[in-house]
C-alpha cells in the first residue's frame, strides 16, 4: 500500500457488478468494492458511492421480459433500489445514506446547493452516501439518463479529487473488445477530443445503459473540474489493489491543469439552457472581451421562456454555440428592449438595469 493522495473520491458501479444475471443482488463482485471504500475510509479519504443497478436488481419480480417498457423499467427501479441499498448495507459496517437524484434537481442552482450541502454533511459526520438517479419518478425531459455522467455531476458537487469508474471492461479500448479481439487498452488519455470518442461505443451487456461513450461523457466532465478519472474492471478484485498501491489498473484520464471554477463548470456541465439569445454572425464572445457588450443591439432573436437568473444559451444565427450564460433579464423584458424603435431608450435602460449577462456568470463554450 501506498500513502493514498485523495481527500474525496467518487466510486460508481455499473449494473453488471450489482445485479449480474439479472436475478436480485449479488454481493459477489460487491465484496471487493466494499473492502476498498472501507479501506479508504480508513485512510481518513472521503467516499461517495454512485450505484447503478436498481432496474436490474428489480427485473425478476416481473417475470420473463426482454425489453421491458419505460413504465416496467420504473417499477423494476422502485423494487431494486431497496434491494440494492440493502445488499449494501449488509458489506459495510458504518451507517449509509440514500440519495435519489435527477437531472431536474441537479440543473436547479438552488437544488444543486442544497445537494452539495447534504453531501458534505453526511461525509462529516461518517455517513456513506450511495447515490442513484431516481428513476421511479423521473421522466425523460427532467432525467441524467445514466449513472456515468450523473457519477461526474455528483463529483464536481463533492468537489472530488478523483472518480473510478467500476464497468465490465478493464477500461477504455480502442473498439469495444466485445465486438473486436484485435481491441487495445488505452492506459492514459491526457486530451478527450473526438478521436477518443470515436472509439467509445454504447453498451453491449443487457444490463448496461450508456456504455464506454457515457463514461467518456463524464471523463470530460470531471477533467474539466479537475478530477482526475479511472474506468477500471470493477468484476477484478486486483483492480483495487492496484489502485491502492497508487497504480493504474484500467484507464487513467489525466485533469485539466486548468479546471473551470464550480460555477462555471455547473453552467457548462450541468444546468440546461431555459432558452437561447441569438447573435448577429458577427459577434464573438470571448473572456478578453466584456461580457457586458452583448446589448441588445446584437441580438436578433430570444427563443424560449426563461426568467432572470435563468441559465441561457447565446448562439449566432448559423448555429454556432458561443456561450451558456446566466441571464439578468426575463425573455419577456429582453423582448421588450430588443424590439424599442427608439434604440437610445434601449441603451439607457440597459445602462440603468444592467449588463444582459454578465462576466462572471459566463461559460465560453468550445
Ligand atoms: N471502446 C470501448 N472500450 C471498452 N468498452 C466499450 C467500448 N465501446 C463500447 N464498449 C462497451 O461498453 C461496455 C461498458 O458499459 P456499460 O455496459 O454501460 O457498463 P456499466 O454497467 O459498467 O456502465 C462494455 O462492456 C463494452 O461492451
Ligand atoms: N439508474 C439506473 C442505472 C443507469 C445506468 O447508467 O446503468 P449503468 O450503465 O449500469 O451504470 C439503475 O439504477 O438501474
Amino acid at each position: 500500500m501506498t500513502d493514498l493522495p485523495w481527500k474525496r473520491i467518487v466510486v460508481k458501479v455499473g449494473s453488471a457488478l450489482i445485479a449480474p444475471h439479472k436475478q436480485g443482488c449479488s454481493s459477489h463482485y460487491l465484496l471487493g468494492i466494499a473492502q476498498f471504500i472501507t479501506y479508504c475510509r480508513a485512510q481518513g479519504i472521503q467516499v461517495v458511492l454512485v450505484s447503478s443497478g436498481s432496474v436490474a436488481a428489480g427485473w425478476h419480480h416481473f417475470g420473463e421480459v426482454d425489453k421491458p417498457s419505460v413504465t416496467v423499467k420504473k417499477a423494476m427501479a422502485a423494487a431494486g433500489q431497496a434491494d440494492m441499498m440493502a445488499t449494501w448495507n449488509k458489506l459495510f459496517d458504518f451507517p449509509t445514506a440514500q440519495l435519489l437524484l435527477t437531472h431536474g434537481d441537479l440543473r436547479n442552482r438552488d437544488r444543486y446547493i442544497s445537494i452539495k450541502d447534504t453531501i458534505f454533511s453526511l461525509l462529516e459526520h461518517g455517513l456513506l452516501p450511495i447515490i442513484n438517479e431516481n428513476d421511479a419518478v423521473t421522466a425523460d425531459k427532467l432525467k441524467v439518463g445514466d449513472n456515468d455522467n450523473l457519477s461526474a455531476m455528483v463529483a464536481a458537487a463533492a468537489d472530488a479529487d478523483t472518480l473510478i469508474i467500476c464497468s465490465d471492461v478493464n477500461g477504455l479500448y480502442t473498439q469495444n473488445p466485445h465486438e473486436n479481439p484485435d481491441a487495445q487498452l488505452i492506459k492514459q488519455v491526457t486530451e478527450i477530443n473526438a478521436e477518443i470518442y470515436a472509439m467509445a461505443g454504447g453498451a453491449s451487456s443487457a444490463v448496461g445503459t450508456g456504455g464506454m461513450r457515457t463514461k467518456i461523457q463524464a471523463a470530460k466532465k470531471a477533467i474539466s473540474h479537475g478530477i482526475e478519472t479511472f474506468i477500471i474492471n470493477g468484476f477484478d478484485a486486483d483492480s483495487f489493489n492496484q489502485l491502492l498501491k497508487g497504480q493504474n489498473p484500467g484507464t487513467l484520464f489525466t485533469p485539466d491543469e486548468k479546471p473551470m471554477q464550480d460555477h462555471l463548470h455547473w453552467m457548462t456541465h450541468t444546468s440546461q439552457a431555459q432558452g437561447e439569445v441569438i447573435v448577429e454572425n458577427d459577434f464573438n464572445i470571448s473572456l478578453d472581451i466584456h461580457s457586458e457588450q452583448l446589448t441588445s443591439d446584437d441580438v436578433v432573436a430570444i427563443n424560449g421562456d426563461f426568467s432572470a437568473g435563468d441559465t441561457i444559451l447565446v448562439r449566432k444565427g448559423d448555429g454556432t454555440k458561443l456561450a451558456k450564460a446566466k441571464s439578468n433579464y426575463s425573455s419577456c423584458l429582453l423582448s421588450f428592449i430588443t424590439d424599442q424603435d427608439d434604440r437610445e431608450f434601449a441603451s439607457e435602460f440597459q445602462q440603468k438595469t444592467g449588463p444582459i449577462i454578465s462576466e462572471k456568470n459566463i461559460a465560453i463554450l468550445e
